[in-house]
């Protein structure tokens, strides 16, 4: 619609579009109890989430007293050989999602995910759960290399140039993710369900919303 602000939206995926933490977490205490260490509760693993797996698994093992570098990398192997195997048994799109993306589409808009997974999981999940086709792009933590990954500001300027240019939002759950909207200087909105480190309304967002439905009419009203 020619009233719409915004030619391309870009999203976070895990705690944004998908309810990710309990293959995350099972992912992580895979390791965990391989490395000798206790499992984590499930439902804290969403505290976990943000900075990508290398940043998730080490602060579960700091939080049980650290381990030798050579021994973190081999847990890390491990634990993204599980997810490898593991990324969509308990995913699911957050209520709303899917629906939301369409009317977006509808209205012509181009959609991105901007995500700090690696590229290839963040596109096997959106496959697995059949929402794959209505993203334009998909820039993972490890598109563009070392130091390029949220919260530096390009992949979303990645995302704007590989959906074509035009006027960018971008929607987030943590301060990752804000702070790489901020950092490129595009209207940035949190979403107060997801995995945030922070509390959503002190991240700086130009908006905060609670569900996805409240997503397009927060957009227009920027
Ligand atoms: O997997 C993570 O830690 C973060 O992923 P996200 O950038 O999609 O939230
Ligand atoms: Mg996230």
């Amino acid at each position: 619609m020619a009233d719409f602000q915004f030619d391309i939206v870009a999203f976070d995926l895990d705690g944004t579009l998908l309810e990710t933490h309990r293959d995350l977490g099972t992912a992580v205490n895979h390791a965990l109890t391989l490395g000798g260490f206790l499992a984590v509760p499930i439902e804290s693993a969403t505290d976990l989430i943000g900075g990508g797996a290398k940043i998730m698994l080490r602060r579960a093992i700091d939080d049980q007293g650290g381990c030798e570098d050579g021994r973190f990398r081999e847990l890390y192997k491990a634990m993204l050989a599980y997810y490898g195997k593991h990324f969509a048994d308990h995913t699911q799109p957050f209520p709303g999602a899917v629906d939301m993306l369409d009317t977006l589409r509808g209205r012509g808009v181009r959609l991105a995910v901007v995500t700090n997974k690696f590229e290839e999981f963040a596109r096997g999940v959106l496959k697995a759960l059949d929402m794959h086709d209505r993203f334009d792009c998909v820039i993972g933590g490890d598109t563009l290399g070392k130091g390029r990954a949220k919260p530096a500001p390009d992949p979303i300027w990645e995302a704007r140039e590989r959906c074509g240019g035009g006027r960018i939002a971008f929607v987030g759950d943590s301060s990752y993710d804000v702070r790489a909207g901020r950092a490129a200087g595009v209207p940035t909105i949190a979403v107060t369900f997801g995995y945030h480190d922070l509390h959503p309304h002190e991240m700086g967002a130009d908006a905060v919303i609670d569900s996805l439905p409240e997503l397009i009419p927060a957009l227009e009203s920027l």
